[in-house]
């Protein structure tokens, strides 16, 4: 059977408010996303044995990430679960009791998405696998030697991708442009947007859990409406300020972890355009105002303070302590990306 890829792309959540609190424990959200083009690598093959064989990498390397964090190459920070707890894994059981496929599936995921960053890492994989694997079905389906099974449909992807997580749905449409999502993140509303958008994203070498940010948040009153930021992004850039970009879990996630205010408060520092956290965080970005600019000068300023600071730092007190598990801005590490809004869709590669 053929391998089929395809490198799912990460988000940023550009606006985001909590509007209730349900009675499923879930949050009412507006929120404005973005697909960006800091992508995993992930492959998926139909084998004959009926079991799901993970392998899960960090790319260029684990220990290259764990060199640009200041923490140790087996610092927890960059543990994925390559088990069933791993969303690639539990999307494809759900493909094999939809769809009635017997067999397994040899899956290669390689990461350049932070985890618990607030990028939708591990929905994006998701939603992806999720489409591979209905390919691989379909092709599956058509031929005469494999026992029958049933090829998926749109529906039952996206009931798929609402049980796998709130994201996962976004992750589904491979489209560029902006959505809005609403609900619990599943109510989509895509908008096309005329020109791309560059930022720099900062991951603090902390995860964040969503679920204990959305435990700690508070509904908002009022709320404000992500209808400035959709119009701002899709017909009037030249009103895009600090004042529009807007996440309503911000403070909480500062509150959870001092690294976050840390970071954001760096790159304010750093840049003057406006700057925010994305998702229940622990990234932070900033958005180029000017559409030429490449994003690498600032990624290039930010990484030069962030070499003198590790430098400062080691020379106090050592290099042991630099790689202490869990240090991060605090001892100078950190991820920093220059990213665009994805402008093509992602495409599936059969080979
Ligand atoms: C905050 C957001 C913003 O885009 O993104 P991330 O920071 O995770 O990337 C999303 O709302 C996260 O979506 P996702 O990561 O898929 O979360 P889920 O697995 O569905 O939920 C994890 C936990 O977060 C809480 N949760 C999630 C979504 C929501 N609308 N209300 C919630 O209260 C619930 O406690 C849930 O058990
Ligand atoms: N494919 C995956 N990639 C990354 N993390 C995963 C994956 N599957 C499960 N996880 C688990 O989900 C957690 C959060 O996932 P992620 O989507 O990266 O964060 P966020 O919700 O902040 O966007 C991780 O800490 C990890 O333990």
């Amino acid at each position: 059977m053929p391998t089929y890829r395809t490198s799912p792309p990460g988000k940023l959540n550009l606006f985001l408010e909590i509007l209730g609190k349900r009675d499923d424990g879930f949050h009412e959200l507006d929120t404005v996303m973005v697909a960006i083009d800091l992508r995993d690598e992930l492959s998926v093959r139909p084998i004959e044995p009926p079991e799901i064989s993970l392998s899960v990498d960090w790319l260029p390397s684990r220990s290259a990430i764990a060199d640009e964090l200041g923490v140790a190459s087996d610092a927890s920070v960059l543990d994925v679960p390559a088990d069933p707890s791993n969303l690639v894994h539990r999307a494809l059981d759900l493909v094999n009791q939809a769809s009635g496929y017997r067999g397994g599936w040899e899956v290669g995921l390689g990461k350049r998405i932070p985890a618990g960053a607030g990028m939708g890492g591990a929905s994006s994989d998701a939603a992806a696998t999720l489409r591979l694997a209905a390919a691989a079905i379909e092709d599956l389906a058509r031929s005469p030697a494999s026992d029958r099974v049933r090829t998926l449909h749109d529906a039952d992807l996206k009931s798929m991708a609402e049980q796998l997580g709130s994201d996962v749905p976004f992750f589904l449409n491979p489209t560029s442009g902006l959505a809005r999502a609403r609900g619990r993140g599943e109510k989509l509303q895509f908008f096309d947007l005329p020109r791309s958008h560059e930022f720099v994203v900062v991951y603090p070498g902390v995860a964040l859990s969503t679920a204990e940010v959305y435990r700690n948040c508070h509904v908002s009153d009022p709320v404000r409406t992500g209808d400035v930021v959709i119009d701002a992004f899709c017909n009037e850039p030249s009103t895009i300020s600090e004042k529009i970009l807007y996440n309503a879990l911000q403070s909480t996630a500062c509150g959870l972890s001092p690294q976050v205010g840390e970071a954001l408060h760096w790159l304010a520092d750093t840049s003057s355009n406006p700057c925010l956290m994305t998702g229940s965080g622990s990234a932070s970005f900033v958005w180029l105002a000017d559409p030429n600019d490449s994003g690498r000068t600032l990624a290039a300023d930010l990484v030069r303070t962030r070499d003198q600071r590790t430098n400062r730092l080691s020379e106090q007190s050592g290099p042991e302590a630099m790689i202490a598990e869990g240090s991060s801005v605090r001892s100078g590490g950190a991820l920093i990306r220059a990213v665009s809004t994805c402008m093509a869709a992602s495409e599936i590669l059969i080979a």
